[in-house]
């Protein structure tokens, strides 16, 4: 995840290749808490690990569930509808997770302990008067810690015999269907499990260790619930009812009017259950396809983990993006999309049943031939941002024209010169963050600059790591910081490119690894093994992360510190193949978003194009005293007068030898940093890469 203050996503050029996306958000969290509201363990795979699921996940573990990760399958052992009794009052914290706030209200309020539920300032803001009155009306007691209609809930126990089910309950569907899921999940907690069932006059004992059945005397009954007002994002409800049945819950349907959970209805888990891929994520690759080209002969974009038959109702966005001209194929657990008309074709459409992959179609209409009118989508108002207005915002701030209303967006497309390179607030959205990535196939080949990116974490933390994996772009920019030995250009280096979210290339470390890599591999630097040595070389699974050097993971940074490695070294870069195949393997390195490299010939041969070359340099003198405190930290004893003559003498040699000397490329810029602290350093680099920058202030 980049957990950067911003990430520049360059211009792209193409994009062609496969993704395997997360879990589906709505399924993860519907399926954890049936779980935990079943008796049994219920193995989980590919479960989706983010913000999201953690909160829920937290959240069961608090109310006494077992749970038990292994890599992507987790097992949750339910609590069978019954909490410990008079547990003390127990905090939840639920972040901005929807599908966590509004199920866990209804089933905690039915569970019978006492709870506070709170999440993020946003979620304080997020409406649940609907359900709360629904649930007040039954008899459950919940009360505002905050505004009236708004989280904090404080939840006390229901009384179960008084609950009022004889009659329906009531809720509006017009503000957000996670009411009405709520209720049809929570609700089988009082629909009793073995109580008679009326008219049959038949009883059964609970299986053994099953709570006995709740809801006194109206156990046994059908329960009813009926929405009042036009319900939206139906096919959310859908997959609610789809996976209660996976549960053993078959709930009637009269339209989406009317819902019956019947008497005597029990979770029971499946055991086993596997979640599919989120539809909702796969927008933003199925518009990818839509949109860019691939490198011939791979000219698509493959998505592995839901296909068109998905129980999603996201997947429809597919029917959406066929309208705008995408060419979509799709199996059992795959799509497969290509670009087919361009520019892409107008569309004017209804999006309320596909509400968070519609966000995608907005950015998508900047690509049109004219303009798009996304319809009824006044939710889009209560999410995690004001999202009509957030995209309307940032898509004037890319030149678009939006025009927009209470519940619709009109997107007019972008000519060519009218882009412009923006820096794109994402208000804690992370389908702002994920959509807007789909601006920078701009043809002005303008960059893009996505604000607080880490939001994605909310339900794809890997984002823009998996967008980049599959996308090409017209030039990776790269950072160089050449300079003498000891002048702290590593630390530097490092530095910039974690703040950037760069990769970083610690090229001096190059012929040192290689050297190791050799010595494991029973070779040596003679003639004989010069090809097997350039082989290993050009194939090195290199990693620079967090001042560590990792060979294929493994951490070496300190063995490839040692005499006997320095020795192997040297003698390696004697071979001129070897030192080819280390060409080619540092310029690899050059991969999105970016690239900070530091060694002694970045900026003059390996990356003569760089966007930014520095030269960082410090005193002899200076040098000397930070590495003698280096040395002294270490127990080394040594004097500043050797260590500078001999810093002295390095710098003589490096710059005077033939191959690739150490020196300044010519349009380098000088850093002297004898005076400066690293921080200075680093603000000073960061201020040099800015001022390059087309971005106006967000
Ligand atoms: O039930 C669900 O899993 C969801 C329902 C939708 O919300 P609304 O019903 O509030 O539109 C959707 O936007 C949200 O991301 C997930
Ligand atoms: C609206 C969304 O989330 P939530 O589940 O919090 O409602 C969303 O993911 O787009």
């Amino acid at each position: 995840m980049f957990s950067t203050a911003f990430l520049d996503i360059p211009a792209l050029a193409g994009a062609s290749g496969t993704v395997r996306l997360p879990g589906s958000k709505s399924i993860s969290n519907r399926v954890l808490l049936l779980a935990a509201l079943a008796s049994g363990t219920t193995t989980v795979h590919d479960l989706l690990d983010s913000d999201d699921t953690r909160v829920m996940l937290d959240a069961l573990r608090a109310l006494g569930c077992g749970i038990d990760a292994a890599g992507s399958t987790l097992r949750i052992t339910g609590i069978g509808g019954q909490l410990k009794p008079n547990g003390p009052l127990l905090p939840l914290f639920l972040g901005n997770a929807g599908t966590a706030m509004r199920p866990l209200t209804a089933a905690l309020s039915l569970l019978g302990g006492e709870f506070e539920l709170s999440g993020v300032p946003r979620m304080h803001e997020r409406p649940i008067g609907d359900l709360v009155d629904a649930l007040t009306q039954l008899g459950c007691h919940i009360d505002y810690l905050g505004n009236p209609g708004f989280p904090p809930l404080r939840i006390r126990p229901a009384d179960h015999g008084t609950l009022a089910l004889d009659t329906p309950i009531r809720v509006r569907g017009d503000v957000s269907s996670q009411f009405l899921t709520a209720l049809l999940l929570a609700l089988p907690l009082a629909a009793g499990s073995a109580a008679p069932t009326l008219g049959t006059g038949v009883s059964s004992l609970p299986p053994e260790g099953v709570a006995p059945p709740r809801g006194g005397p109206s156990a046994g009954r059908d329960i009813v619930i009926e929405v009042v007002g036009e319900l939206i994002s139906k096919p959310y409800i859908e997959i609610t009812l789809n996976l209660l049945a996976r549960f053993g819950i078959a709930v009637r349907r009269e339209g989406w009017e009317r819902f019956t959970i019947p008497a005597g209805s029990r979770y029971s888990s499946p055991g086993d259950i596997h979640v599919e891929a989120d539809a909702s994520s796969a927008s933003y690759f199925i518009a990818l396809g839509a949109i860019a080209t691939g490198a011939p002969g791979q000219n698509s974009i493959r998505i592995e983990g839901v296909g068109a038959d998905s129980i999603q109702g996201d997947i429809r966005f597919i029917e959406a993006a066929r309208q705008m001209g995408a060419q979509v194929d799709s199996g059992p657990n795959w799509l497969e999309v290509r670009r087919g008309a361009w520019p892409l074709k107008a569309i004017d459409l209804d999006a309320n049943h596909i509400p968070d992959a519609a966000m995608t179609l907005a950015v998508m209409a900047l690509y049109a031939d004219g303009p798009s009118t996304l319809r009824n989508i006044a939710s889009w108002r209560v999410k995690e941002t004001d999202r009509i207005d957030a995209m309307a915002n940032e898509l004037r701030k890319l030149g678009a024209t939006v025009e927009s209303g209470p519940d619709f967006i009109r997107v007019h497309p972008l000519a060519q010169a009218g882009w412009l390179p923006a820096s794109i607030r994402t208000y804690d959205d992370h389908r702002v963050a994920m959509c807007f990535s789909l601006a920078a196939f701009n043809p002005a080949r303008v960059p893009v600059r996505i604000l607080e990116p880490h939001c994605v974490a909310k339900t794809f933390p890997d984002y823009f790591e998996t967008l980049f994996s599959v996308a090409e772009a017209f030039e990776v920019p790269v950072i160089c910081i050449d300079g003498p030995t000891a002048s702290g250009k590593g630390t530097l280096a490092a530095e910039v490119a974690r703040l950037l979210g760069y990769h970083y290339l610690d090229s001096g470390s190059l012929y040192r690894v290689t050297g190791l890599a050799m010595r494991r591999a029973g070779l040596s630097a003679d003639p004989q093994h010069e090809a097997q040595v350039a082989a290993l070389a050009a194939a090195l699974p290199l990693h620079f992360t967090e001042g560590k050097v990792l060979l294929a993971g493994e951490d070496v940074s300190d063995e490839i510190r040692t005499e006997a490695a320095g020795m192997d070294a040297s003698r390696v870069s004697t071979l001129p193949a070897v030192r080819a195949a280390l060409l080619a393997l540092q310029q690899r390195f050059r991969q999105l978003p970016g690239l900070v490299a530091d060694g002694r010939d970045m900026g003059t041969v390996i990356f003569p194009d760089a966007a930014l070359k520095v030269f960082l340099t410090a005193s002899a003198a200076q040098r000397a005293e930070r590495r003698h405190k280096q040395l002294i930290s270490k127990g080394i004893s040594t004097t500043l007068d050797s260590l500078r003559s001999d810093l002295e003498a390095r710098d003589a040699r490096d710059s005077s030898r033939s191959v690739a000397p150490l020196k300044p490329a010519q349009d380098a810029r000088h850093l002297d940093n004898s005076q400066l602290s690293i921080e200075q350093s680093i603000d000073q680099v960061l201020n040099w890469w800015q001022e390059k920058q087309p971005f106006k202030p967000a």
